[in-house]
């Protein structure tokens, strides 16, 4: 496949196809893609991948949190897109193979597009999910308040949405790809709904899964640093050092509600049963459920 044929803009300018999935014009080039693939893996490397608007930023504070004492105890003022950046969307110009390890990254790539080391079971991933719905109204108030997207009623966002013509593509392929190819990798499979009903519980999987040992206070002080209350409340941790080349913080925040069941608030009827009618036989077939 060539460029031009790799390369396909959607009806707006603001992102670009890359190999069947989304990517933001302004913030990452094809090329650069391509070279992710030769990324080297190290076996301590911890990747936390989301498609966009399904706990990102809540688990990557829940790492570092676990992973820094300065974090953990508020002595260390790093912020959380300097400690664990996106690998695709580099805007702080990481250099990732000067880092140390043990390096922790974000990613919203789908399965096919990761670095073929992490692909070949090194690293570990943590891949994070939420209800699709809710994901959806996430994301459209985030388009409200981000300079890099377009901003369009909820209805044709909707639309965009049901034909992946969003961030990361479509949201069954992103989640179908990383559950169906879960054997290749090193991962754990959380949900946001598990993360909202018990933290806890969630934190001490994350805990098992990377081999970290925290004491019962420790874990505590990771469990209360990671609620929704405190995070909004932490310029570590609430990404409101955003640059206002990428967000107008006038417009939204990243911790808007961080609830559970949102579309409810959004969604007329009709446009439930749209969705479901697009989404629901795709989604019947994953071993995830969502049942708000
Ligand atoms: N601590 C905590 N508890 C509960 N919910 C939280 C928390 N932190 C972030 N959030 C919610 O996560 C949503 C943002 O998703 P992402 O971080 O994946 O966004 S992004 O892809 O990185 O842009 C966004 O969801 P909505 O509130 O529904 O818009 C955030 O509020």
């Amino acid at each position: 496949m060539n460029r031009s044929q790799a390369m396909e803009t959607t009806d707006n300018s603001h992102l670009f196809e890359y190999k069947g999935a989304y990517f933001i014009t302004d913030l990452v080039t094809p090329d650069y893609l391509d070279s992710l693939q030769d990324f080297e893996i190290r076996d301590s490397d911890v990747f936390l991948v989301t498609y966009p608007k399904s706990g990102t930023v809540w688990t990557q504070n829940i790492l570092n949190l676990i992973y820094y004492e300065g974090h953990r105890n508020g002595t260390e003022q790093v912020y959380l897109m300097d400690r664990m950046p996106w690998v695709e969307y580099n805007f702080r110009n990481v250099d990732f193979a000067k880092r140390e390890s043990p390096r922790l990254i974000a990613s919203h790539l789908p399965y096919h597009l990761v670095p073929k080391g992490l692909r070949s079971g090194r690293g570990k991933v943590i891949y994070v999910l939420r209800n699709p719905k809710d994901v959806l109204v996430s994301y459209y108030h985030f388009s409200k308040y981000s300079r890099k997207l377009e901003e369009l009623d909820f209805e044709d966002l909707m639309e965009r949405f049901l034909a992946g013509k969003v961030i990361a593509g479509l949201w069954l392929d992103h989640v179908e790809g990383w559950s169906t190819h879960r054997d290749d990798f090193n991962i754990l499979f959380l949900t946001y709904e598990e993360m909202k009903k018990d933290l806890r519980s969630a934190v001490l999987k994350i805990c098992r899964f990377v081999g970290k040992k925290l004491t019962e206070e420790e874990i505590d002080e990771v469990v209360d640093r990671a609620t929704f209350d405190k995070m909004s409340k932490d310029r570590r941790a609430n990404y409101e050092n955003l640059s206002s080349d990428l967000v107008d913080h006038t417009k939204g925040r990243f911790l808007r509600k961080g609830i559970v069941g949102d579309w409810k608030n959004t969604m007329t009827v009709a446009q439930s049963e749209r969705f479901d009618h697009v989404f629901k036989k795709r989604m019947q077939k994953l071993p995830f459920k969502f049942y708000e």
